[in-house]
């Protein structure tokens, strides 16, 4: 099977190029989501039998003040992407994000519940969820939360680059959820593309780790098995300032992808122990 990913340097693209598969990356420079007309022309000149869009906005604080470029990258694009693979009968898979959640409640999110995002990302990342949804054809939005890898940035390199000048660190400890290894959700999005493109499944899954924790326990567990001394301080959100509000609940309920593709939530802390072993070598 043929993919045509668009992004290339990003954690979920940097995990896909890894995978044994005839995989084509596109970089920013060869498609930029900018351009919704163009990244659809090169979907309409294509070889390939399915489309992966592993390219966003994700800059979620910066988001606040740039919601009309966060919202034509993860909105309008993916949708233009979705119309082109439609018309030309391609699966189209796409990610999106537990921000499209307000957050409220502890009940893990099933794909059907109710949106309802609470920041700039969010509502941008809604909006690719729904111009998709609109152009119809054959797609997969796979929803996946806290994305870890040693390839790019993420909260878990961000702990271990505090972690070389401070012995101690305040970290929220309510906002719950799911941290994600970016090697599984592109293990997952291809197996998805080969159901899909055999005829099975499509529609909005979830894709997250377990079980579930807080960033303060992720970022002590990630100093526990990079063997560094640093105290962590659990702290509220309410006292850790930063432009963009977060979902409080986070936890996604991925019972509808292995029920579909047989695909099985991720062991985060096996996967932190790899990634860690890498960051660290
Ligand atoms: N990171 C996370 O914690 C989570 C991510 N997601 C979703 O998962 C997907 C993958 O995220 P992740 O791998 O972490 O992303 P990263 O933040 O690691 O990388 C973003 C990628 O998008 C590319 N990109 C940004 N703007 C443009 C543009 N205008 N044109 C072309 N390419 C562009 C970047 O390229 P360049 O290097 O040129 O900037 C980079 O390759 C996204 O849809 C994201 O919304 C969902 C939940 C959590
Ligand atoms: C650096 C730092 C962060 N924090 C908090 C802030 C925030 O609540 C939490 C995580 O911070 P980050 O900036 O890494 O998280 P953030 O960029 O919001 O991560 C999100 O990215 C987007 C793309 C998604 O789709 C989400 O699933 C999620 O992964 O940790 C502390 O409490 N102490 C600290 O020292
Ligand atoms: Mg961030």
């Amino acid at each position: 099977m043929r993919l045509l990913v668009f992004g290339q340097t990003g954690q979920v693209a940097h995990a896909l190029q890894a995978l044994p598969q005839d995989i084509t990356a596109l970089p920013r420079s060869a498609a930029d989501l900018t351009d919704p007309a163009a990244c659809a022309a090169i979907i309409r000149e294509a070889q390939a039998d399915a489309v992966i869009n592993a390219a966003a906005y994700t800059a979620v604080d910066r988001a606040e003040s740039e919601e009309d470029l966060a919202t034509l990258i993860n909105g309008t694009t993916p949708g233009a992407m979705a119309q082109a693979c439609a018309d030309r009968g391609l699966p189209f898979l796409h990610i999106s994000t537990d921000y499209v959640f307000d957050g409220a409640g502890q009940t893990p999110w099933k794909p059907g519940d109710p949106v309802g995002p609470i920041n700039a990302y969010g509502r941008s990342k809604l909006a690719g969820e729904r111009a998709i949804a609109q152009a119809g054809g054959h797609w997969a939005i796979l929803r996946t939360s806290w994305v870890f890898s040693a390839h790019g940035a993420n909260f878990v390199k961000t702990m271990l680059r505090l972690s070389e000048t401070r012995d101690a660190l305040s970290v929220v400890a309510d906002q719950i959820g799911g941290p994600s290894p970016a090697t599984g959700i592109a293990q997952a999005l291809v197996t998805m593309a080969q159901a899909m493109a055999d005829g099975q499944g499509g529609g909005t899954y979830h894709y997250a780790g377990l079980p579930y924790t807080s960033w303060a326990c992720f970022a002590r567990e990630t100093f526990a098995l990079a063997g560094r001394t640093v105290q962590v301080t659990d702290i509220p959100a309410a006292d850790y300032p930063t432009p963009a509000r977060r979902p409080l609940n986070s936890r996604l309920d991925c019972s509808a992808t292995r029920a579909d593709f047989g695909i099985e939530a991720p062991d985060w802390q096996a996967a932190l122990a790899d990634v860690v072993r890498k960051v660290c070598a």
